[in-house]
């Protein structure tokens, strides 16, 4: 039977969506925004010289379409990418409302986000009183700090001395629909903030904000602060039935490596399997020496967006890029002659843009196990139908299988 290996590389957008006007970083409107041809661009200029050198170098992505399907969806120059390529390619384009993590990941896994998110607006405080009063009382705390969007890696940077200090966590959000909590692990307690972010969850689901994520950090006023691998979310749940759930319903075993299980909130998934990037690499081969006949393997790789896309860092996002794309190198070898793998994306960060926050764009499809060929422009929810398709299992929902 054959297996399947879904892999979201997180925000690796290739430009050209046609709302992207309705999406802003403050201000600034998305249109135009390209993460992958301004990373290339930048590469090709000498602009991401830090910790590697010249022209992007991805040619295993870049044969299976990376450099087509970029082309094909803005029309950019893409530097350093001119394969023509040897797998099946298409280029994606989300219809739900919204630029954020769940939305993409459920419309890959065949079901559009059916309503409008709750968003916190950019002023100071950015959450209602009433709000602020039901989470302090949920916390048991005398207060919070924060209290606007901001980016975590700052926020901690401002307010950490404070909060150990004063023992108020650290509340804040961005342009997406997320409640995010930033605490001490010592001084806090990173037990205390995840059963904490648990409780108040509800309470923000109810107001259609899709997350609450706990953000753990530790270190001192005099050493700087730095957040740990700890970080946890709490999701809404899907609206319906996912590409998991078609798997599983099938009598499939369905693995989760990295934070698919919180994007998901475990709907359809036997197993999890997480860590940061390069242990996610190693889980993802370890399954494709392992996986069960019939499986499907969903993955995501969130370093490209956590650790470079917000942090504006295009030389670390080039890295990450390189070091991605040797590893498929290797891995593409073990493949089954039957296994489809799917490389995808979530949407864009693009690291030379405004903001800090995601950028509304189309991703890439990269298909190793259907021969060559293209799709042209398809729908982010044509990807659940078309791995269900591959698998041999039911799909649902308004997806088209290009295979
Ligand atoms: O700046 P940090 O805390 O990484 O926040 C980012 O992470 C959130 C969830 O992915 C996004 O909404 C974005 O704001
Ligand atoms: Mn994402
Ligand atoms: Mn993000």
């Amino acid at each position: 039977m054959s297996r399947a290996f879904l892999v979201v590389m997180d925000s690796v957008g290739i430009g050209g969506a046609p709302d992207a006007d309705q999406y802003f970083n403050g201000e600034t409107p998305d249109t135009g925004a390209n993460t992958l041809a301004h990373i290339a661009q930048a590469c090709a200029a000498g602009k991401a010289e830090d910790g590697r050198s010249g022209p992007l170098g991805v040619p295993h992505l870049d044969a299976l379409g990376l450099g087509a399907a970029t082309r094909l969806a803005s029309g950019a120059d893409v530097p350093g990418l001119n394969a023509t390529p040897t797998g099946f390619w298409a280029a994606a384009q989300e219809s739900s409302r919204g630029k954020d993590t769940p939305s993409g990941h459920w419309e890959l896994a065949g079901v559009p986000v059916p309503w409008d998110w709750g968003y916190f607006p950019d002023t100071r405080p950015a959450f209602p009183a009433h709000l602020t009063g039901a989470i302090i009382a949920s916390f048991g705390v005398d207060g919070i700090l924060g209290n606007c969007h901001a980016s975590g890696t700052q926020i901690i940077n401002e307010l950490g001395a404070l909060h150990m200090q004063t023992g108020f966590p650290i509340c804040y959000t961005s342009a997406d629909s997320v409640f995010q909590v930033a605490a001490h692990e010592h001084s806090f307690g990173l037990a205390r903030l995840l059963s904490f972010c648990e409780a108040i969850a509800p309470i923000l689901h109810a107001r259609k904000i899709g997350r609450v994520i706990a953000r753990p950090f530790v270190g001192d006023e005099a050493s700087g602060f730095q957040r740990t691998g700890n970080r946890k979310d709490f999701a809404i749940s899907p609206p319906a039935q996912v590409l998991t759930n078609w798997v599983q319903d099938a009598g499939r075993r369905v693995y989760a490596v990295g934070k698919i299980g919180d994007i998901f909130s475990m709907q359809g998934i036997d197993e999890v399997r997480k860590g940061a990037d390069d242990v996610l690499m190693t889980h993802l081969n370890d399954l494709v020496d392992s996986a069960d006949e019939g499986s499907l393997t969903f993955a995501n790789f969130v370093e490209f967006d956590s650790l470079y896309g917000h942090r504006r860092d295009v030389s670390g996002y080039a890295r990450a890029l390189e070091w991605f794309d040797a590893e498929i190198g290797t891995l593409i070898p073990k493949l089954r002659a039957d296994d489809l793998l799917l490389i995808t994306a979530d949407h864009g960060n693009d690291p030379t843009w405004v903001g800090t926050d995601h950028t509304r764009e189309r991703v890439p499809v990269l298909c190793h196990g259907l021969g060559t060929g293209e799709a042209g422009h398809i729908g982010f929810v044509d990807v659940a139908a078309t791995v269900a398709m591959h698998l041999g299992v039911a799909a649902q929902g308004p997806g088209r299988s290009f295979i």
